[in-house]
């Protein structure tokens, strides 16, 4: 048996990219052999200050020289060298590096940033790993439909779901962006409904009758949200508490906390990298049936809840395993999800 270790290349080293690195970097069956950046700012700093091979783009490399950056090559030499590459770039600029992918037959994997026309595949974890098993071209879709996934997936398999009205107050940019916004102002976003959620839930879940509505917030810890679900069959707020408590990537919230902020600093105390909450966080105590429908919040952290299913997408793209619930179970192991 070959036990060499899949070669991942990481293309745009940002928000998400530097957290799949990381997440890679833990693997026993995958390992990055090189990052790429655009210039030589504080992220190249730590990338290389933890070791991986930077890459960049070839009329920047002497730009990265000058700094005192040892460059590995163009970001084309690392995609020759990769087996697979996890395409981080800002969305919609991911799909202009298609060409060179193909041209180097490199599987590639892209963002929920992009269009879904990017690549056959949109993938979850739970949802429809198998789907995705060999396959050339995977897009992981957004953060928020990934929490929605999450949640809609399971409540289907128990007892089916009708409807799903969902309405996301989004984080206005991460963090350590200084550009986005509102500073004060709650903006439609978008103005026309539905927004691309519910359809991109149901380039996982094409059954799934869902709509969905997003309005922009003045907050970078995380998104929220709101949830209405139509369910086909009985059920109480117990049976989904225990549904949800039993699921690998979601977190049941708890003793005290009512608000975004106090997830993070639960994710600080915790010890998290980056205080990174990589699963679902349902508030336990919203979680209500009435008159036969569930109501529920929950809340995501954007920069952290696709990096799981990133790794997991590669293990089914390169067939390194077959079952959804033994890679699930590997990548959270490493990473330290649900603990
Ligand atoms: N930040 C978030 O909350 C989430 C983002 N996404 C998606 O992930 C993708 C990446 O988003 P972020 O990490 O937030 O973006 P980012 O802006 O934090 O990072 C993108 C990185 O790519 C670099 N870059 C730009 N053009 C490049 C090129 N042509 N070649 C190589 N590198 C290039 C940038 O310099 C930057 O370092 C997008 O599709 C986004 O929609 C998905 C889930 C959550
Ligand atoms: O995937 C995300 O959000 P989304 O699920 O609302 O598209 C990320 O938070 C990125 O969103 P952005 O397009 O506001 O940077």
């Amino acid at each position: 048996m070959n036990m060499s270790k899949v070669k991942v290349a990481i293309n745009g080293y940002g928000t998400i990219g530097k957290r799949v690195a990381d997440a890679v970097s833990l693997q026993d069956d995958m390992e990055i052999i090189g990052i790429s950046k655009t210039r030589p700012n504080f992220e190249a700093k730590t990338a290389a200050m933890k070791g991986y091979n930077i890459y960049a783009p070839a009329d920047k490399i002497d730009a990265f020289t000058k700094d005192g950056y040892t460059i590995a090559g163009s970001i084309e030499d690392m995609i020759k060298e990769a087996d697979i590459v996890v395409d981080c770039t800002p969305g919609k600029v991911g799909v202009s590096n298609k060409a060179l992918y193909e041209k180097e037959g490199v599987k590639a994997i892209w963002q929920g940033g992009e269009s879904k026309d990017i690549a056959p595949i949109s993938f979850n974890s739970e949802a429809n790993y198998a789907d995705a098993l060999g396959a050339d071209f995977v897009r992981v879709v957004s953060c928020n439909t990934t929490g929605l996934c999450r949640v809609i997936y399971p409540l289907d398999q128990k007892y089916g779901v009708e409807k799903v009205r969902v309405t996301i107050v989004r984080r206005g940019g991460d963090p350590g962006d200084i550009k986005s916004g509102p500073i004060d102002a709650l903006v439609l976003d978008p103005i026309k409904l539905p927004s691309h959620h519910g359809p991109d839930v149901k380039t996982i879940m094409p059954h799934i009758n869902i709509t969905s509505a997003a309005i922009k917030a003045p907050t970078s810890f995380m998104h929220l949200h709101v949830l209405n679900i139509q369910l086909k069959e009985e059920c109480t707020a117990d049976d989904v508490k225990n549904l949800f408590a039993a699921r690998p990537r979601i977190q049941m919230i708890a003793d005290g906390i009512s608000a975004t902020a106090q997830i993070i600093e639960f994710g600080r105390d915790l010890g998290r990298p980056r205080n990174d909450m990589w699963e679902n966080c349902v508030f336990k105590e919203s979680v209500s049936v009435d008159d036969g429908e569930l109501y529920f919040f929950q809340a995501i952290h954007q920069e952290s809840d696709v990096i799981p299913e990133n790794v997991d997408a590669i293990r089914a793209m390169m067939s390194l395993e077959k079952d959804n619930l033994k890679s699930i179970e590997k990548t959270n192991k490493s990473m330290g999800i649900g603990l």
